[in-house]
């Protein structure tokens, strides 16, 4: 599948999202299942949406100490699901972990890490003890991700272009913090349109508000693919 759409499924209940759910073609959009839905739902919500097609990228950003990290990334596997992710701050030992339970029972989902959220910005991170820019921690993040042999990272749009130069443009670049010009910023910090993130490096967009919480949806949806098709 060629899309880079992931839709952020961020609803409290399976119940509220399957309306949205049955409109989409799992063609031309992968979902996104995070901790509201998960945590309420549980693994039967990822069951569910599989069902009806569609690859899931179970979100639950892992950060433990590695054995634990292990399981749970080799539990979310087990369900089938096409990426799951981790906190790369967990550090190297955690990472590796992950990727080596992988390996053992050969499945294939895709493992990424989380590089610094994009809620966050310089700011913020210096409040919790990071000096450095947002964007040169990210990058020092990708880098020990890709060192951990992770497929990839969550990392802001505008980080993504630096992290295929040093990772390489086969590490996966998953960029939230989309905000087409019509949609409002959120919590969101380090944003980029649908457009410029694709521009600028990303492999993939997590989009949530701007399409679920749209007064249309499948509108907000329809003009995001006419600006990544350059109509
Ligand atoms: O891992 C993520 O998906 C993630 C990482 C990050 O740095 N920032 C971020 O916003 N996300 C997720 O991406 C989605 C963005 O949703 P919207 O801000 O509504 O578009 C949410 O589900 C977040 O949990």
């Amino acid at each position: 599948m060629s899309t880079p759409l992931i839709i952020a499924l961020d609803h409290a209940s399976l119940a509220t999202a399957l309306p949205l759910v049955d409109q989409l073609d799992p063609q031309r959009c992968r979902l996104k299942v995070g901790k509201e839905l998960f945590v309420r739902e549980g693994p039967q919500a990822v069951a569910a949406l599989q069902q009806r097609g569609f690859e899931i990228f179970l979100d639950l950003k892992f950060h433990d100490i590695p054995n634990t990290v292990a399981a749970a990334v080799h539990a979310a596997a087990d369900q089938g699901v096409w990426m799951v992710n981790v906190h790369a701050a967990g550090g190297r030992q955690m990472m590796s972990a992950a990727r080596d339970v992988l390996a053992r029972h050969n499945l294939t989902t895709r493992l990424i890490a989380v590089t610094v959220l994009t809620s966050m910005d310089d700011a913020a991170l210096e409040e919790v003890g990071v000096t450095l820019a947002a964007a040169v921690q990210a990058l020092s993040l990708a880098q020990l991700a890709a060192d951990s042999g992770m497929d990839g990272v969550v990392c802001s749009a505008q980080e993504a272009s630096e992290v295929a130069s040093h990772c390489g443009d086969d590490f996966l670049r998953v960029t939230p913090g989309i905000r087409p010009a019509f949609a409002v910023q959120d919590d969101q910090r380090r944003i980029m349109t649908p457009a410029s993130a694709m521009a600028a490096g990303s492999t993939h967009l997590v989009i949530g508000r701007p399409i679920t919480r749209a007064d249309d949806p499948m509108v907000a949806l329809e003009r995001i693919e006419q600006e990544l098709s350059g109509e």
